[in-house]
C-alpha cells in the first residue's frame, strides 16, 4: 500500500515572513493521513525545517550533480540535507525549459540526490504540442526511462506527472487523460523495477486547487499530488491535505 503525499513547490517565492504559512498549516492538520513536504526556495530550506520541526517534510527544488566545488550559484543534495531537507524536486518542466536541463542532466542529479540521502521527486510531462501530436507516452515513457538510474527504489524516488500546458494555467487534463498517463508510468515502472516500480509514488502535478483535488485524487495511479501556487497558502494546502486524506 502506497503512503499518499502532498507535496508542495513554492518555486521563486517566498520570505521569512512567509514562514508563519506554515506554522499556521501545523497547526490546522497536527494528524494528516498523508505525507506532507513542502520545497520553499533554498533560501528558507533552514528556516522552514526549524518551524515544521519534523511534523511535515521540507525539500529542496533543485541541486547540482556534483557534492561540491566551483560551481557558483548552485547548492548540493548534501546542502539540502545539511540545512533540514529530506527530499528534491528534480527535471522540473521550469528548470528544463529555463536551464535547459535534459534528462542525462536530471539523472545525474537523481544520482547525486539518492547518493545524499534524499528523496528524489522526478517530474516529467508534455508540452501542449506534444499532446497535440500524439506524443505524450512516448515522451513520458523516454523521460521516465532517461532519467532514473537503475538503482531508484520506492523509498527514494517519488515521479511527478506536470504536463507543461497545466502548470499555472489553471486549465487540467480530463480525468481519463491523467489515468491513461498514470497507468503507463506504473506498467513502466514495473516493467523496469519491479515491485519497487509498484511502491514508487506517482504524483499529479498541474493546476491543483481545493476545488479539484478530490476528484483527481480518485484517479487510479495516483498517489498525491505536486502542487504549486495552491500550496503557498495554508488554508488552499489544508484543503488538499485534507482531500488528499479523506481519498
Ligand atoms: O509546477 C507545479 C508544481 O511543481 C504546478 O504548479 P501550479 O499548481 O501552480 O499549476
Amino acid at each position: 500500500m502506497r503512503k499518499k503525499l502532498a507535496a508542495g513547490n513554492w518555486k521563486m517565492n517566498g520570505l521569512k515572513a512567509d514562514l508563519h504559512e506554515v506554522s499556521a498549516l501545523i497547526e490546522a492538520h497536527p494528524h494528516p493521513k498523508c505525507d506532507v513536504l513542502l520545497c520553499p526556495p533554498a533560501t528558507l530550506i533552514a528556516g522552514m525545517s526549524m518551524t515544521a520541526a519534523g511534523r511535515i517534510a521540507v525539500g529542496g527544488q533543485d541541486c547540482h550533480m556534483r557534492s561540491s566545488g566551483a560551481h557558483t550559484g548552485d547548492i548540493s543534495a548534501q546542502m539540502i540535507r545539511d540545512a533540514g531537507g529530506s527530499h528534491v524536486i528534480l527535471g522540473h518542466s521550469e528548470r528544463r525549459a529555463d536551464h535547459h536541463e535534459t534528462d542525462v542532466i536530471v539523472r545525474a542529479k537523481t544520482e547525486a540526490a539518492i547518493e545524499a540521502e534524499l528523496v528524489a521527486v522526478v517530474c516529467v510531462g508534455e508540452t501542449e504540442a506534444q499532446r497535440d501530436a500524439g506524443e505524450t507516452l512516448t515522451l513520458i515513457g523516454n523521460q521516465l526511462k532517461g532519467s532514473l538510474p537503475d538503482h531508484a527504489t520506492a523509498a527514494n524516488t517519488v515521479i511527478a506527472y506536470e504536463p507543461v500546458w497545466a502548470i499555472g494555467t489553471g486549465r487540467t487534463p480530463t480525468l481519463e487523460q491523467i489515468a491513461e498517463v498514470h497507468d503507463f508510468m506504473r506498467e513502466q515502472l514495473i516493467k523496469r523495477f519491479g515491485s519497487e516500480g509498484d511502491g514508487m509514488r506517482l504524483l499529479y502535478g498541474g493546476s491543483v486547487k481545493p476545488s479539484n483535488a478530490a476528484e483527481i485524487f480518485a484517479v487510479s495511479n495516483v498517489d498525491g499530488a505536486l502542487v504549486g501556487g495552491a500550496s503557498l497558502k495554508a488554508a488552499d494546502f489544508g484543503a488538499i491535505i485534507e482531500a488528499l486524506s479523506a481519498s
